[in-house]
C-alpha cells in the first residue's frame, strides 16, 4: 500500500509527460487534416495567429484576461492591427486544430457571410443549445426554416405605418424625465435608460409595461439582468457549461415567465375575429396581438417575446448611454443639437414621426454613436457547411469548414484606418466622436453595419432609431447643460454581447436657469 502510494505521483507524472507530446501530435495532425480539406475545396487559410497548442493556449488565456478587464474588442482589433500593412483585416486561430475561429473586419467577407452566402452561415447548433432555456425557438435562437418562419411572423408589427404612433414612447419617456433630479443632483443615466428601455419594450411587446422606472427593486428588471449575465458566462465558457451552477439562471427565467405568461394567456382568450378587429387600432394592438394572429401556441409566443425583449432592450439603452456620455464631453454639440430641436419644436411640443426623421443633426449624432459604439461590437456566426468566402483581392478564397466560427469585428471595422477616409479637417480621427463627419461623407457599402446586414439585418432598426430619437429630443428640450460626474477618460467598453459603458453614465442635467446644488445626490438604486 505504502509502495503504491509512493509510486502514484511518479506514475501520474509519467502519464502527464507522455500526454503533452501525444496531444501536440494530435493537434498537429488535425491542422494537417484541415489543410488537406482546405486545399481540396480549392482555397486557402486566413493568416494564422496561433498554429500550435502552446501559442493557441496563450491566445485563449489572453482572451479570458481581456474579457475580464473589459478589453476583448481591443484585443481582437490589436490582433488584426499586428498583421503586416495591407493584410490587416482577417486572421484565424484554433486551440485543437479543428473548429477554427476567424476574426474578420473585411467588408467583402462580411458581405458574403451575412448576405451573398447567407444560407451557409447561422448562429449555429451550439448557440441554439446554450441559449435554449432562455430564448427557446424564438427568432434570435434559431437558423434555417425556423428562423425564416419567425421572421415572417414578426415582420408586420415593425412596419413603418405602425411606428407612426409615438404614444408608446411618450409615457415612458415622461416617466424617465421625472426621475432626473433637479439642481445638479447626480444620476446614473445608464441605469435610467435600461429601465426606460425595458418599460418601453414591454409596453410595445405586451401592451403592459414592466414598471421598472417606478420600482427600483423591480423583479423583471433584476431577473433580465441575471439571465443575461449568466447567459454570457454559459456562452463564453461553453466547453465547461455543464459545470456552471444554473439554479439562479433558471429561477430568473421563471420570474420573467411569471410576468409574461399571464398576459399571453389573456391574449389567447381573445378570439381570432376580435384580434383582426384590434389590428385596426394603432394604440391597442401590440406585438403579442400580432403574433397571436399567426399562432395559438403559447410556448412559441413566449419564445418570440423573449427574443425580441433580449434584442431590443439593451441595444437601445446602451446606445443612448453612449450618446449622452459622448455629448457630455462636447458642450458645443449638445448646444447644436438642442438648437436644432428647439427650432423645430420649441421646449414642449411632442415630436411626430415625420419631425424626428427630419432632425438632421440628431440623425448624425445617432449615426456617429453607432459607429464608435455599435451595440454589437463583435457579431458571431458559424459555418453550417464547408464553404468559401472572398480572400484579399487577387488572392485565393478563404475556406471555412463546417463548424468553424466567425467573429465579425464590427467596432474594429468602424475604426479601421485602411477602410475609412484619412483624417483631415473635415474628417476627424476615427477614434474621436464627430457627428460632423457625416456632413461630407457616406460610408462605402458593408463598412458601416451597426444593425448588421443581409436577410438577418436588425428587424427593429426603424423602431430603435425612432425610440432613441424621441428620447433624445425630450432630453434636449428640457436640459440646457449636461455635465459628466465621473472620470470621463476612464470609461471602458464592457461586452456582454451588447457593448455598454462599464462605469455607468453618472451625470448632472440642468434646465435653463437652474442653480447647481452639488450636495444633492440621487440614485435610483
Ligand atoms: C440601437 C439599437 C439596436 C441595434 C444597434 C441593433 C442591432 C442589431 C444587430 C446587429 C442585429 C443582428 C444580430 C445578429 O446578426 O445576430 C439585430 C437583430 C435583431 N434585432 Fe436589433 N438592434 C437594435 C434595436 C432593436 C430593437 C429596439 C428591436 C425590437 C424591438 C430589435 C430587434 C431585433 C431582432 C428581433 C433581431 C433578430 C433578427 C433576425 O435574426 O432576423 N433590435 N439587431
Amino acid at each position: 500500500m505504502a509502495f503504491s502510494l509512493l509510486c502514484l505521483p511518479s506514475h501520474t507524472l509519467t502519464i502527464f509527460i507522455c500526454l503533452i507530446p501525444a496531444i501536440t501530435v494530435l493537434v498537429w495532425l488535425r491542422h494537417l487534416a484541415s489543410d488537406i480539406v482546405i486545399k481540396r475545396a480549392g482555397g486557402a487559410r486566413a493568416p494564422v495567429l496561433a498554429g500550435n497548442l502552446l501559442s493557441a493556449s496563450k491566445l485563449y488565456y489572453e482572451i479570458g484576461k481581456s474579457q475580464y478587464h473589459n478589453r476583448l474588442v481591443d484585443w481582437c482589433t490589436g490582433q488584426l492591427d499586428s498583421l503586416p500593412p495591407g493584410k490587416r483585416t482577417f486572421a484565424e486561430f484554433s486551440l485543437t486544430g479543428a473548429k477554427r475561429v476567424l476574426i474578420t473586419r473585411e467588408p467583402e467577407q462580411i458581405k458574403a457571410i451575412l448576405a451573398t452566402n447567407f444560407s451557409n452561415f447561422g448562429h449555429g447548433p451550439m448557440w441554439h443549445k446554450l441559449w435554449h432555456p432562455f430564448l427557446g425557438d424564438g427568432i434570435f435562437g434559431v437558423d434555417g426554416q425556423l428562423w425564416h418562419d419567425s421572421r415572417s411572423m414578426i415582420r408586420p408589427i415593425f412596419s413603418k405605418d405602425r411606428l407612426r404612433n409615438l404614444a408608446i414612447f411618450d409615457t415612458c419617456t415622461d416617466k424617465l424625465l421625472s426621475k432626473i433630479p433637479s439642481s445638479g443632483g447626480t444620476v446614473d443615466l445608464k441605469d435610467l435608460f435600461y429601465r426606460w428601455s425595458l418599460d418601453t419594450t414591454t409596453e410595445f411587446l405586451l401592451g403592459e409595461n414592466a414598471g421598472s422606472l417606478d420600482f427600483p427593486d423591480n423583479k423583471v428588471f433584476n431577473a433580465i439582468h441575471t439571465v443575461q449575465r449568466m447567459q454570457m458566462y454559459i456562452f463564453v465558457l461553453n466547453p465547461i457549461a455543464p459545470l456552471i451552477p444554473k439554479g439562479e439562471y433558471y429561477r430568473a427565467i421563471k420570474r420573467i415567465e411569471e410576468f409574461i405568461e399571464p398576459i399571453i394567456a389573456r391574449t389567447l382568450a381573445i378570439c381570432p375575429t376580435q384580434l383582426q378587429q384590434l389590428s385596426k387600432s394603432d394604440l391597442e394592438f401590440s406585438f403579442l396581438h400580432s403574433i397571436a394572429i399567426y399562432t395559438r401556441d403559447p410556448k412559441l409566443i413566449r419564445d418570440q417575446i423573449m427574443s425580441v425583449l433580449f434584442a431590443g432592450r439593451d441595444t437601445t439603452a446602451a446606445t443612448l448611454s453612449w450618446a449622452m456620455y459622448e455629448l457630455s464631453n462636447y458642450p458645443h454639440m449638445w448646444a447644436k443639437l438642442r438648437k436644432e430641436i428647439l427650432n423645430k419644436l420649441g421646449p414642449q411640443a411632442a415630436p411626430t414621426y415625420e419631425v424626428l426623421k427630419n432632425l438632421t443633426y440628431l440623425k448624425k449624432v445617432l449615426n456617429e454613436t453607432l459607429r464608435l459604439h455599435p451595440a454589437t461590437p463583435l457579431n458571431m456566426r458559424q459555418a453550417l457547411e464547408t464553404t468559401t468566402i472572398p480572400g484579399r483581392p487577387g488572392e485565393a478564397d478563404i475556406v471555412l469548414l463546417k463548424g468553424d466560427s466567425v467573429t465579425i469585428n464590427v467596432l474594429g471595422m468602424h475604426t479601421c484606418v485602411d477602410l475609412y477616409p484619412p483624417t483631415s479637417e473635415k474628417f476627424a480621427d476615427l477614434k474621436i466622436f464627430s457627428p460632423e463627419r457625416w456632413e461630407h461623407w457616406t460610408p462605402k457599402p458593408w463598412t458601416y453595419i451597426p444593425f448588421s446586414g443581409g436577410p438577418r439585418i436588425c428587424i427593429g432598426q426603424n423602431f430603435a432609431l425612432t425610440e432613441m430619437a424621441f428620447c433624445l429630443v425630450r432630453l434636449a428640450q428640457q436640459y440646457e447643460r449636461i455635465e459628466y460626474r465621473g472620470d470621463w477618460a476612464a470609461q471602458k467598453l464592457q461586452v456582454d454581447l451588447i457593448g455598454t459603458p462599464a462605469l455607468g453614465v453618472p451625470m448632472a442635467l440642468y434646465k435653463p436657469g437652474e442653480v447647481p446644488d452639488p450636495s444633492f445626490k440621487y440614485h435610483i438604486n
